[in-house]
């Protein structure tokens, strides 16, 4: 079974582009979990052109016990304004993952995954504090990456592969030596003990044969297909569709 976990982001850029509160992230998130999807995602930005660290916190109060709650984002971004920083929202509302991302300031979205063997050290006390939350925690790397051991020494769970190339392959036609990759990679963490999340430009046409090509994969998050294709359909039903491509 591979858990939908819904990202939220593109809700609130909705939002945020008019000010006031709709579309609502509450109503939304309560739309995706009535319809099924076993989890909410959310990427928080320091520049707060996403979600917000009350919307993260609102959703936490929504979400707990009920839903997995996933927080994405680059956990070496400093506090800004009000937004206080990733481990410290993760301190704040404990959710049940924490996805580590390398974004930067000024990417429009993210594309691309940690260096595992130059990273892990400076990621070990920042996991470590997490675990001890009671947050899992994943790192988002790229298909082909390498170190799992050295990842799974300093307490990570899981891995999220960066699906946006698969995706552009995959609409371009020919998908079949990235989604290679990707099970490679994802075979390779699952030996090491990791467990394998994937997400980024998933959406219902490519959907199937990602998950078909990578068995025991854990959970995928899925937000700007989603919610655009959730225009023309309906949230509920749309959720709906990808839970039966996971089916
Ligand atoms: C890590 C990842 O792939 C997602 O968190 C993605 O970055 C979220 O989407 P947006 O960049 O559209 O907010
Ligand atoms: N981790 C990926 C995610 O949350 C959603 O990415 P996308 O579907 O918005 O590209």
């Amino acid at each position: 079974m591979t858990l939908l976990s819904v990202n939220l982001n593109k809700i609130a850029v909705l939002r945020n582009s008019r000010g006031g509160n709709e579309p609502d992230i509450l109503h939304a998130a309560h739309t995706c979990l009535d319809a099924g999807c076993g989890g909410i995602t959310v990427h928080p930005r320091p520049d707060q052109r996403h979600v917000r660290p009350d919307d993260v916190r609102a959703l936490a109060a929504v979400l707990r016990g009920k839903a997995e709650y996933n927080i994405e984002g680059n956990p070496f971004a400093p506090p800004r304004g009000t937004y206080p920083g990733l481990v410290e929202l993760a301190r704040e509302v404990r959710p049940t993952q924490v996805t580590l991302v390398p974004d930067s300031d000024g990417q429009i979205t993210s594309d691309h995954g940690f260096d595992l063997a130059a990273d892990c050290e400076r990621l070990r006390p920042l996991v470590a504090e997490l675990r001890e939350l009671g947050c899992r925690v994943s790192l988002f790397v790229d298909a082909g990456a390498h170190g799992f051991e050295q990842a799974l020494a300093i307490g990570v769970e899981r891995i999220e592969i960066y699906t946006g190339p698969y995706a552009q392959a995959f609409a371009e036609g020919d998908a079949r030596a990235v989604l290679a990759a990707c099970a490679d990679t994802a075979r390779r963490a699952q030996q090491a003990g990791l467990a394998v999340n994937a997400g980024h430009d998933l959406n219902q046409a490519n959907l199937g044969g990602f998950k078909a090509a990578i068995p025991g994969l854990a959970e995928v998050s899925i937000g700007h297909a989603l919610i655009c294709e959730a225009l023309y359909d309906g949230l509920a039903p749309t959720v709906r569709r990808y839970l039966q491509i996971l089916r």
